[in-house]
């Protein structure tokens, strides 16, 4: 044994004054605190490094779960005493047999060879063989003048201590492959063409074109009135297209402040900020490499941020938010609004050159009342949607009820034929609604049938201005009911352009899209 060694062994580590301590299996004799010395560190500071190289050994070999030393040519010289339980499972009964072997012939996958060969350390790393898996460090040995003399092989914890990392590791593995793939479900596809519900020789007409355009890879650009269905098919598209199984991201610029749209597309870099955005945030361009992005309400786009657009449009690349570094990305783009985009580029609101890039694959999603001969199906496919949602029974409806809605305007398209159905539901048991089922929910307030192109008015609930029991309901209730019926009335008046929407009513584009999804407008 080395002299290093045997002082290892005959030493008191940790001797405390009162003459007792923790000791490698040596029993320390007792010592008079009277006489001892008052502890000091050598006056040198080789002799301080060689106290420090000696206490880490002695450390080491009794804290650390297993140590063991390797000469030159990789054999075994020492192993310390926590060292000799993992022989049993290493295929050893005693150390003799295991003492004087090469490492590589004995311990399954350990580096200490490669460790001596190239006097690299490796400070930290796992190993896993038949004895189990453990945290490792490998460190070359040197003599005084640096040459490599073997190595010390440190097993730092076995399995019964990396237990609780490796659950908790689990658990965290597992919840973030649970949120991917909910990520991931949310970007899937939500509707097929065939969930385009119309026989009608215009909705026909719709579903032709967008399965024509999913075969490209063009950008297409969706026109038609809100509630139209334009996002639908959207999904659609991308569902339909050789895209399918990459993502589909959709980002609605009305709902979003002009402020934080460019972040809101090209993502910020990290470190580009102070504050939350250190770390850096994707943006939509790079959620959406390979994939569809879905751009709603186009028209609304800033001018500045149009042209931007149009250079990833263009080059298909983009730089984050505070970064010089240029992205690259494979996407398609999908547009949609419900302005008159042509109208627009006329009055230099909208970029001519982008409108053309958008429109090279154009779909113009017709109104319901151009449609009517599809309402009995679509309040079919609606109202199956609605029972299977709420848990109601599905309702049917009676001819005049269906004759009824087929003469409203519909203002709000499919969006608003939805809500009226899903609030006669509501209101009644009846499961064959008639005519008057609707009465209260439709233009008028009445269940008189509307004259097509007559004064559009979305439905809310009537409340009784003079009835003063409707005054003693909880304010925040009347309240809401007050703002709903203003929304719908202002959407009613601009015919659903919800700028305008939202200017008549003083309010922001994004409030007044948290109202539309709170009121189910
Ligand atoms: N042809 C259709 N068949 C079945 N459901 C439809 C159809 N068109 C629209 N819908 C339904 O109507 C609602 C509104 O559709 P969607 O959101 O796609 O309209 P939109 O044109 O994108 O509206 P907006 O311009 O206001 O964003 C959705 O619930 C959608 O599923």
């Amino acid at each position: 044994m080395s002299p290093l060694l045997q002082r290892a062994h005959n030493r008191c580590p940790g001797r405390r004054p009162d003459g007792r301590g923790r000791g490698a299996g040596v029993q320390c004799a007792p010592v008079n605190p009277a006489v001892l010395p008052a502890p000091t560190l050598p006056a040198d500071l080789d002799g301080v490094l060689r106290l420090a190289a000696q206490s880490m050994f002695e450390h080491f070999a009794v804290a650390a779960t297993g140590m063991m030393l390797l000469d030159r040519e990789h054999r075994i010289v020492w192993i310390s005493e926590g060292y000799k339980h993992f022989l049993p499972a290493l295929g050893f009964t005693h150390e003799s047999e295991f003492v004087g072997r090469r490492v590589e012939d004995v311990v399954p996958g350990t580096l200490l060879a490669e460790v001596i060969d190239s006097d690299r350390p490796i400070l930290v790393d796992l190993l896993t063989n038949r004895a189990g898996t453990f945290v490792v460090s490998r460190l070359p040995l040197h003599d005084a003048q640096g040459q490599v003399i073997g190595a010390i092989g440190l097993v730092l914890a076995d399995q019964t201590k990396l237990q609780p990392v490796v659950q908790k590791f689990a658990h965290l593995q597992q919840q973030l492959d649970d949120a991917r793939r909910q990520l991931s479900e949310q970007r899937r596809p939500k509707y097929t063409i065939s969930s385009f519900i119309g026989v009608s020789p215009a909705a026909q007409e719709v579903k032709r074109q967008a399965r024509k355009v999913a075969a490209l890879d063009s950008s297409v650009l969706l026109l038609g009135e809100t509630g139209t269905g334009k996002e639908l098919l959207a999904h659609a598209i991308h569902a339909a297209s050789p895209r399918a199984s990459k993502p589909l991201v959709g980002l609605n610029i009305a709902a979003i402040p002009d402020t934080l749209l460019e972040a809101e597309l090209f993502g910020v870099a990290g470190g580009a900020f102070t504050g939350a955005d250190r770390k850096g945030r994707e943006g939509k361009f790079a959620i959406a490499d390979g994939g569809t992005l879905f751009l709603d309400e186009i028209g609304d786009m800033p001018l500045a941020l149009q042209s931007k657009l149009l250079r990833v449009l263009q080059e298909q690349e983009f730089e984050p938010l505070g970064s010089n570094t240029v992205r690259r990305v494979d996407l398609r783009v999908i547009a949609a609004t419900s302005r008159d985009l042509p109208s627009m580029v006329a009055r230099n609101e909208f970029r001519a050159d982008l409108y053309y890039r958008l429109a090279v694959l154009p779909i113009r999603v017709p109104p319901l009342r151009e449609r009517r001969e599809d309402l009995e199906a679509l309040a079919e496919a609606l109202g199956e949607d609605i029972a299977r949602r709420s848990g109601m029974p599905q309702r049917t409806l009676e001819p005049d009820a269906l004759a009824l809605l087929a003469a409203q305007p519909w203002p709000g398209n499919i969006r608003e034929l939805r809500n009226v159905l899903e609030q006669a539901s509501l209101m009644s048991d009846a499961l064959r609604l008639e005519a008057r089922h609707f009465a209260g929910l439709l233009p008028g307030g009445t269940a008189a049938a509307a004259a097509p192109g007559a004064p559009a008015r979305i439905s809310a609930p009537a409340v009784d201005a003079t009835d003063p029991a409707a005054a003693l309901r909880p304010l925040p209730e009347q309240i809401a009911e007050l703002e709903r019926r203003a929304i719908a009335a202002a959407l009613a008046h601009t015919q659903g352009n919800k700028v305008a929407t939202a200017k008549l009513l003083r309010i922001s584009r994004a409030a007044l899209y948290e109202k539309l999804a709170l009121y189910g407008l």
